[in-house]
């Protein structure tokens, strides 16, 4: 066995051989409780959207049925376009926008509630929705901090981040930086990125692990890791299922079932090990030396042996109904399975031959002891599917919370809760004609029962009390974590503090000490000023978008995931914001404002600096307004020129404002900050004449067109006033885009 801390010093798993070794996985986890799992069925699920330029509706999934066990990892297989990611989203209960879906999802036999399920169901996306500036353990604590329940005591959060990173094999690079090679941080390797993406969901201990296509992007090598880690995970009780592209047949080593869908049907829901005889039997042999799921795949990549495939399947679930009814009428044992359950047998291939069926087209029953396939001889058990006909009145509290149903079982290749060698927990279709094929949110009360019997059972109390955690515990949290991004990021901290820096030495040098002559001294204030103004509108809104772009996938995925909500987000930005703005803009006044000499006077400094202040919070939140009203970088880049172009041309300076434009300058807040600022140095100076030979006060020479013809008082209560309404309209604009899907 390969302890975990064997593993390599970047803390990846060991190489492929010793991971395939027969007693690692099983190894590992030895002694870990075994955890008490759910079993998923699905049943008619059918989804539907309206297609964007017929409107007629197109069919994602039809009429698709299936099961997903505890202890176990199902695969979801099938060609670009199947249905795998629209499925996994169903299961999951993720919002899909725009698609209808009918049909119903059990859980432990009772219909799902989407509240409770929520508790115990975690899905893990295909991209990795990830803060680069965060170590792993501190990605994890977040996570921690946000869904756990915030009684449970703070020594027992940061224990359960400890116990996820040693069951993903994290331990080795804790602290290690996520990091993200386009912002400029080295990091960690993409296995580690997506196992700490599946400890983010871990952390709150699910039952149920649904992935979407975890090893795309990843070699090999990484992508058997990760296939290792799905199988870790089950078998410690949870429920595992998972989309992928194309395994290797290492990694098929790690699977136990597979669900195999093409367009939008279900061509085989059974045992891994049992599909190569159900397309054997359906007339696609697999090659000898050919990978299974290859050869599934460039079967079902042909639409025709597809449909016909699904059609053969489909006449195996209805063949496994009736065999069910005949059960039920005739109250008694239809095979040889001892226990609770009735069994049966039922080949998966083509409609069996007429004298293996009764009268009423029934496969007949098979000899007792024995399982039987199609044509009643014995069959080699890896060639044979058993039905189990699941009794509601069985003996474990599982099967008594489980509704009467249909297990698929297959020989060895299969087993359940261990190894594939135990037979006792197989596939499941059961019929679905009991609850009158209800929608979700039918049967809550069910659910809330099953959800209750579990929790009596035994279930992880932190999983069962509701994440409830305080709106100011959330801004700490998400406070904390947007601190460290910009002092860890040196691409955004630089942008930031480096470009007013560098601007208050650029302006200060070529303004260096302002003369008093007329009319240089006016134009050189004025000139300035302005630069600065441009500085203080393009800087902020400009890092704003670029910083947003990269956050927005995070901060959507998060509010999905109600971890937290747009308030608390919006408190969080501003607590670490605020501070850097007063600091930044202090220091750009005191390099540039005694650099380029002007008035000297402490309150005129600090009114200077509190303008710039004020302008660079307005400027920022454009930027914010701006990024949310677009979903792209670059749709968002071009609309912020283009404000900022107007936003600075008409304060009468840059350009002789056409009247037709003028009410542009005075919507504008740079109008004001320009004039503000302008009167607050002139205001103070007196100036040379040389035409005249006369000392001027500086507030006599600013001319009309600089002025907003409100006093300077005004001026800053209107700028002050644009503020107040710039920061109630960015957070509406958050409210209103994410409402709207933009994020
Ligand atoms: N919201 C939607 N609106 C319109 N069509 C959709 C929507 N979601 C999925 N589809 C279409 O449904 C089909 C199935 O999509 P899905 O993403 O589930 O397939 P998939 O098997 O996961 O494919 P892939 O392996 O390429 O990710 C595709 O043709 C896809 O274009």
């Amino acid at each position: 066995m390969v302890h975990p801390d064997d593993a390599g010093d970047d803390g990846l798993l060991p190489p492929a051989e010793s991971i395939l070794s027969p007693n690692y996985v099983e190894g590992l986890r030895t002694n870990a409780d075994a955890k008490l799992g759910v079993r998923v069925a699905w049943f008619g699920l059918n989804a539907t959207v309206a297609d964007k330029t017929t409107g007629a509706p197109k069919h994602l999934l039809t009429n698709v049925t299936g099961v997903a066990r505890p202890s176990r990892v199902s695969v979801l297989l099938g060609p670009s376009g199947a249905g795998k990611s629209t499925l996994l989203d169903v299961l999951a209960a993720n919002d899909i926008r725009g698609v209808t879906v009918k049909g119903r999802v059990e859980v432990d036999g009772a219909n799902r509630n989407p509240n409770t399920w929520r508790d115990i169901c975690s899905f893990v996306q295909q991209q990795d929705m990830l803060m680069p500036s965060a170590t792993v353990r501190e990605a994890l604590t977040t996570a921690a901090l946000l869904k756990l329940p915030y009684s449970l005591p703070q020594a027992q959060k940061l224990a359960r981040v400890q116990s996820v990173m040693e069951e993903l094999m994290l331990v080795r690079c804790a602290d290690a930086m996520i990091g993200d090679a386009a912002a400029g941080i080295k990091g960690i390797s993409g296995g580690q990125k997506r196992r700490v993406s599946m400890g983010i969901e871990l952390v709150k201990d699910p039952r149920v692990l649904l992935l979407d296509e975890p090893t795309s992007g990843l070699d090999s090598e990484t992508a058997l890791q990760v296939a290792v880690t799905m199988r870790q995970l089950a078998r410690q009780g949870r429920t595992v299922m998972a989309t992928l592209h194309q395994p290797s047949s290492d990694m098929g080593e790690m699977f136990d079932d597979l669900v195999l869908m093409a367009g939008g049907r279900a061509v085989y829901v059974g045992p891994w090990g049992a599909a190569t005889d159900f397309f054997g039997r359906n007339g696609f042999a697999c090659p000898r030396f050919k990978n299974p799921p290859e050869h599934f795949l460039s079967i079902l990549n042909r639409s025709e042996d597809a449909t016909a495939l699904a059609n053969a399947f489909d006449r195996v679930a209805m063949q496994l109904k009736r065999l069910s009814s005949v059960a039920a009428r005739d109250g008694g044992p239809v095979g040889p399975r001892p226990g609770p359950g009735h069994t049966a047998a039922a080949a998966l291939g083509p409609t069996p031959k007429n004298d293996d069926e009764d009268e009423n087209g029934v496969p007949r029953r098979p000899k007792s002891g024995a399982t039987a396939g199609s044509d009643g001889s014995p069959k080699p058990p890896s060639a044979s599917l058993e039905v189990v006909v699941v009794s509601s009145g069985g003996a474990s509290g599982k099967a008594a919370a489980a509704k009467d149903g249909l297990e698929l079982t297959a020989g060895p290749g299969a087993g359940a809760g261990g190894g594939k060698g135990s037979p006792s927990v197989r596939l499941e279709l059961a019929d679905d004609s009991e609850s009158g094929g209800g929608g979700e949110g039918e049967g809550e009360g069910d659910e809330d029962a099953a959800f209750r019997a579990r929790v009596a059972l035994g279930a992880d109390e932190a999983v069962v009390e509701a994440a409830t955690v305080p709106f100011w515990m959330q801004v700490v949290v998400l406070t904390t974590r947007f601190a460290r991004m910009f002092i860890r990021t040196p691409a955004a901290l630089m942008s930031e503090v480096f470009q007013y820096v560098f601007f208050a030495f650029f302006f200060g040098s070529c303004y260096c000490q302002l003369g008093s002559t007329l009319p240089q001294a006016l134009t050189d204030r004025g000139t300035c000023l302005i630069l600065t103004m441009i500085m203080l509108t393009f800087t902020p809104s400009t890092s704003t978008v670029n910083n947003w772009h990269q956050q927005r996938q995070l901060l959507s995925h998060e509010l999905r995931q109600r971890l937290y909500g747009i308030n608390a987000y919006y408190a969080s930005r501003y607590v670490v914001l605020i501070p850097m703005t007063l600091v930044e803009s202090l220091l750009f006044s005191v390099v540039f404002y005694w650099f380029a000499g002007f008035r000297p006077s402490a309150s005129a400094f600090f009114i200077f600096t509190a303008i710039l202040a004020v302008t660079q919070h307005v400027s920022e939140g454009l930027g914010l307004i701006i990024s949310c009203l677009n979903s792209t970088l670059n749709g968002a880049s071009i609309m912020l020129t283009i404000t900022i172009l107007f936003l600075t041309s008409f304060q009468g300076f840059l350009v002789k404002v056409p009247v037709y434009y003028r009410w542009l300058g005075k919507l504008s807040y740079v109008t004001y900050s320009y004039a503000i600022l302008l009167e607050n140095e002139l205001s103070g100076v007196t100036l040379y004449d040389p035409s005249t030979g006369a000392q001027v006060p500086g507030e006599n020479v600013i001319p009309s067109t600089l002025q907003t013809s409100l006093s300077f008082r005004t001026n800053i209560a209107v700028l002050f006033g644009l503020a107040g309404a710039m920061t109630l309209g960015k957070l509406i604009t958050l409210h209103a885009a994410h409402r709207l899907g933009i994020f």
